[in-house]
């Protein structure tokens, strides 16, 4: 059931949303949701909906959820790449820390490019603090390929948002938000100081986002003991966390040959000796795949995958160029040997033969894991929580790349959690989109997190 009470005759105002038995005082028009301990009486009759899941949506803009309908404003807010429109998304962020009564820091790592961070105080200032990372910006679309407006945050009538960065990652954004808003109301302190950051232009790389950010001061202020970063949704009844990730290596190979007549057998070409190398890297692919498939206990980022993104060169149809190249995106799992894996990719080219280079467009070095284990307190922390809350967890490595490299590379454990179960993995498809249901369940798993991950003991680095 959810608990709501009319504010107005015609109106409603939504107190929370819990699946929660709603406490009724017999004879009195007096009740309170045993979840939020709201109650309220009032000259108004109190009107309780027995709601189950299927019929849990929203019949108009009046009984939406104010959580939801702050998570669509931010959906439609166009921080698209190429060009996103990162002041607008800075403005909204600012105007959050107003109404929640938080710090709020901007940091531009570089020219139109600003780092938000919003703050709430912990109660003891000599504790490391809890960090809440979002990027803000968000991969291009499709148009014709969806049904909605990728930047409406068109809700059907089972309660879907369809939105780019419904799933990657701006609902995680609102939950954080709303869940710092939910504790706050209720008078909510914690030892540990909570940074909320917003970053820029993760979805290309990060490089002049959270890369530069964890350079500089104002980020070695913040003293960030744990960070929780995006993750990925799950189709199941499961959540995925993960705690490691692939290293991206975007690997340039180019080949140069004899040129000639398109109708002569030129011997030696650059096409002969790319296609020698393109076919190593594709036998390699195939095995990783097949070990991938093979053992049903490897998730897909315990296996170096490479796909063949690029082939470029040429000029003519009838004339056989004397360079042509070869692009891979490489990820690398964290427990390859990489000397022996760049080795391995160079002596692929010199087997092609004369005049086969590589080089590497990026080529992340410092693999990080976070441990999931009890020596872990942070792990113990948000474990024993997704325990109590009967969540089921998926360990796992993120198989692409998150802004969480750069922040375990410069020491600070990162789990990469995006609460988002029973939903279909949409992230950078058409028609990306979430059940609102699901958004409003991961506010409550924030709100049931966060204390805990605020109140883990001092460390004993931190005595
Ligand atoms: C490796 S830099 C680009 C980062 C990007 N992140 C999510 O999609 C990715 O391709 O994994
Ligand atoms: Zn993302
Ligand atoms: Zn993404």
């Amino acid at each position: 059931a959810r608990c709501s009470h009319s504010t107005r005759p015609t109106g409603w105002r939504w107190c929370c949303f819990m699946e929660r038995p709603l406490t009724l005082t017999r004879g009195s028009s007096w009740a309170h949701c045993s979840y939020c301990h709201r109650g309220a009486t009032g000259p108004w009759p109190l009107t309780f909906q027995l709601t189950t899941r299927s019929a849990m949506t929203s019949k108009g803009p009046e009984e939406e959820h104010p959580s939801v309908t702050l998570f669509r404003q931010y959906l439609r807010i166009r921080t698209v790449q190429p060009k996103p429109d990162y002041g607008a998304a800075v403005a909204f962020f600012e105007e959050r820390a107003r109404q929640l009564g938080l710090g709020c820091q901007k940091v531009e790592v570089a020219p139109g490019y600003v780092v938000t961070v919003l703050t709430w105080p912990g109660t003891n200032p000599a504790l490391s603090s809890i960090l809440l990372n979002s990027h803000t910006d968000v991969v291009p679309v499709f148009k014709e390929h969806w049904s909605h407006d990728p930047f409406e945050a068109f809700k059907d009538s089972e309660g879907y948002i369809y939105a780019r960065g419904a799933q990657d990652m701006k609902c995680v954004s609102i939950q954080y938000l709303e869940a710092v808003r939910r504790l706050k109301v209720e008078g909510h302190r914690f030892p540990r100081t909570i940074h909320m950051t917003f970053v820029p232009d993760e979805e290309v790389g990060g490089h002049q986002g959270m890369e530069l950010f964890v350079q500089r001061p104002e980020f070695h202020a913040l003293r960030a003991g744990f960070a929780l970063d995006e993750g990925i949704a799950n189709p199941t009844d499961a959540f995925t966390v993960f705690y490691s990730e692939r290293s991206p290596w975007w690997v340039r190979v180019t080949s140069t040959g004899r040129p000639g007549h398109g109708s002569l057998f030129i011997e030696d070409t650059a096409a002969e000796k790319l296609h020698k190398v393109v076919s190593s890297i594709l036998a390699f692919r195939e095995k990783e795949w097949q070990r991938l498939q093979s053992n049903p206990h490897l998730k897909e980022g315990a296996v170096t995958s490479v796909n063949l993104t690029k082939l470029e060169g040429g000029v003519a149809y009838n004339v056989v160029p004397a360079t042509m190249s070869a692009s891979f995106d490489f990820r690398v799992a964290p427990d390859v040997d990489f000397k022996a894996f760049e080795e391995q990719l160079q002596s692929w080219c010199q087997a092609a033969g004369e005049g086969v280079t590589l080089e590497f467009a990026q080529k992340w070095m410092h693999p990080q894991v976070t441990p999931t284990d009890d020596s872990n307190p942070w792990w113990a922390a948000f474990s024993r929580v997704c325990k109590d809350m009967n969540l089921s967890l998926e360990p796992e490595i993120m198989p692409a790349a998150t802004d969480s490299r750069f922040i375990r590379a410069v020491g600070v454990p990162a789990l990469g959690f995006s609460p988002l179960n029973r939903t279909p993995v949409l992230l950078h498809d058409h028609d990306e989109r979430l059940h609102e249901a699901v958004f409003l369940r991961g506010v409550d798993i924030y709100t049931r997190l966060l204390p805990a991950l605020a109140s883990v003991p001092a460390l004993p680095s931190e005595s």
